[in-house]
């Protein structure tokens, strides 16, 4: 459990700085902005894990603040109950906003969520301002009583901060907990290309209204000791202003960084303290930061620091010594090896054998199948079948709708007629993170690897359909969760030691050379465990070393039983593997046959090199 190790000592570092800070600070003052401070990490790390992992913008965040502070305020203000029964209806009251203000909001992307969120946030506002007979108004409520737990008062400046920084520790870990599950490796997923991390099996709307409505419970949380610790709120502390405050804080404090929210609160509440003289220029002071940290350190001032340090204790390390550089034959040579040889290579875990190689039995039959894009007949009434354990190779001209027919069996398109069966069941009745389930997976015709995750993150994120751990199992980190932690990076090992990429593991996957990232993604799509694989043109950009490594890769899956399709336009790789194939031109299906027929078939070859 390696990976658990990492954030104990940051986190024990942590701890010791509040309870120095918390002991030896005896000034009201510095308590009180230290304490600001606190609730501001809440409010960062929040739409951090919402815009940091999972690279979702939201501009109304702010709301959620509000909610939780007029929500304890009025409940324990007006109708005098307490604050601890007011935190909970906080909490309950943002999380079940935020699903109904996610569940169409998260559909849009880009500048489309930045503004539903906006708009969202606004509104909160407006209701704020207008609904004065509960909320003060313009004018704002005051009457929120101070906080008392048993025989602890949290009047003392002091109490206070020990309060906030617990609630904050406790944020931290249940963050560090979530991004080091399967549910973190697929949220990052996400962010580095949702189009693929839908097509390995995440349900992708499902785990961003999860994370939107976390972020929002700790949104609510910062408002609630907010409240109890000014006892008096009005609109202003929770408008658009704030909500721009707080993207601010996220990005100069590095996206997808834990600490760097906590770096980047801590900055944004002592910058106008320390600006106090010039408190009408602050938004340009912020802007201005904003800017120059997005120039010189786009990741962030926190990953930035650390790039910049782990760079120079890179080049001290090298300094004088004789740099090798990689042997690239060599290395391919010695993925050949593992490759070509089963005896040597690493077996798929048993499960993976998902067929059998004397079963005749059909997997897919596509019937009829068309797809328009406006004018263009991508699919012509297309129909064939394909039997279990075997390899099809698809081929045809460029634009001839071989990736299209990809997209309708994935499920990424959805047919103008005709029909896709997969085992004998519709695929239309399932989404494409269903069908991944069901046990179709797929590679790209364009790589598209999770780049800033390792390569054994990106096979972990491909088991996500055979592994079941989600929130709960993650912040709870049950017995069952580390054993299916345990189980699954083993398997993910094994895997990428039978793709032949064992030296690759912990490099992230967008390092890798072209050859080893079309590799990787075979690795991925392996990992959740397919009785079909459809590869697009996996030779694309391959040498003829990579190539014939990349063949023997296919061979060994064969013997596994997998079904496999194949676009590709390496004709020799095509013909040389494949049990049949089919040849689309101009979305018709122009012949299928043994790669013997289609070799000697006069269509085929007018089709390619054009008629007489
Ligand atoms: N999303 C889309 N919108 C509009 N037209 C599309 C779309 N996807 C594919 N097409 C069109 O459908 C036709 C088939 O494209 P497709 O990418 O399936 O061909 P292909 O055989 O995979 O080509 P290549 O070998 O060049 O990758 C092309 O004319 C293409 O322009």
């Amino acid at each position: 459990m390696s990976y658990l190790k990492k954030p104990l000592i940051g986190n024990a570092l942590f701890v010791m700085a509040v309870l120095i800070c918390g002991l030896a600070v005896q000034n009201t003052y510095y308590l009180q902005i230290m304490t600001f401070i606190g609730i501001n990490t809440l409010l960062a790390l929040g739409l951090n894990m919402l815009m940091g992992y999972a690279g979702q913008v939201s501009l109304g965040h702010a709301a959620f603040y509000g909610i939780g502070a007029y929500t304890t305020a009025i409940l324990s203000g007006t109708f005098a109950i307490s604050p601890w029964a007011g935190l909970l209806c906080a909490v309950v009251g943002a999380v079940l906003v935020a699903f109904i203000v996610g569940l169409p909001t998260l559909k849009l992307s880009g500048y489309y969520l930045g503004m539903g969120t906006l708009g969202f946030g606004m509104i909160v506002n407006i209701i704020f301002r207008e609904w004065s007979s509960f909320t003060g108004g313009s004018s704002g409520f005051v009457g929120i009583p101070m906080l008392e737990l048993g025989p602890i008062s949290f009047v003392s400046g002091k109490n206070y901060f020990f309060l906030v920084w617990f609630v904050v520790f406790i944020a931290i870990v249940l963050c560090q907990r979530i991004l080091s599950s399967r549910m973190g490796r697929a949220l990052r997923s996400i962010h580095d290309g949702e189009n693929a991390s839908m097509a390995v099996g995440v349900n992708t709307h499902f785990l961003k209204l999860q994370i939107f409505m976390f972020s929002a419970a700790l949104g609510a949380v910062a408002g609630f000791l907010y409240a109890h610790f000014v006892l008096f709120i009005s609109p202003e502390s929770f408008g658009f202003m704030v909500s721009i405050k707080m993207v601010t804080m996220v990005v100069i404090g590095g996206m997808a960084s834990v600490w760097g929210a906590l770096f980047g609160a801590s900055l944004l509440t002592l910058l106008p303290e320390v600006l106090h003289a010039f408190a009408e220029y602050e938004m340009i002071v912020f802007g201005l930061i904003l800017m120059l940290v997005m120039i010189f350190m786009p990741q962030g001032l926190t990953r930035g620091l650390i790039d910049i340090y782990e760079r120079s204790k890179r080049e001290k390390k090298t300094h004088g010594r004789v740099i090798v550089p990689l042997n690239a034959s060599q290395d391919l040579q010695q993925i050949k090896v593992s490759q070509g040889n089963s005896q040597s290579g690493k077996e798929l875990p048993e499960n993976f054998v998902q067929g059998s190689l004397t079963a005749p039995e059909e997997i897919l039959k596509v019937s009829s199948l068309t797809k328009m894009f406006g004018g263009v007949k991508a699919q012509d009434n297309i129909s064939f079948s394909i039997e279990k354990g075997i390899v099809c190779g698809l081929i045809g001209p460029n634009g001839a709708g071989k990736t299209t027919l990809f997209n309708l069996i994935t499920g990424i398109y959805s047919p103008d007629a005709g029909e896709v069966l997969f085992k004998g069941k519709n695929t239309k009745k399932y989404a494409v993170h269903q069908l991944v389930r069901e046990g179709i997976a797929r590679t790209f015709q364009h790589v598209e690897l999770f780049g800033s995750m390792t390569l054994l993150e990106n096979v972990l994120v491909g088991m996500h359909v055979r592994t079941r751990s989600g929130f709960w199992g993650a912040i709870t980190r049950m017995p069952w969760v580390i054993r299916e932690e345990k189980r699954s990076r083993e398997k993910a090992c094994e895997i990428i030691e039978f793709t032949g990429l064992s030296q690759y593991t912990h490099r992230p996957a967008g390092d890798l050379p072209i050859g080893r990232q079309k590799m990787a993604e075979i690795a991925r799509a392996l990992a959740s465990e397919p009785s079909l694989l459809l590869l697009d043109e996996p030779a694309a950009g391959l040498n003829a070393v990579e190539t014939e490594a990349l063949g023997n890769l296919i061979n060994k899956v064969r013997q596994k039983g997998i079904t496999m399709m194949l676009v590709e336009h390496d004709m020799s790789l095509a013909m040389g593997i494949s049990d049949k194939v089919i040849v689309l031109d101009r979305g018709r299906k122009l012949a299928e046959g043994s790669p013997r027929e289609i070799q000697n078939n006069q269509d085929v070859m007018d089709a390619y090199l054009g008629r007489g």
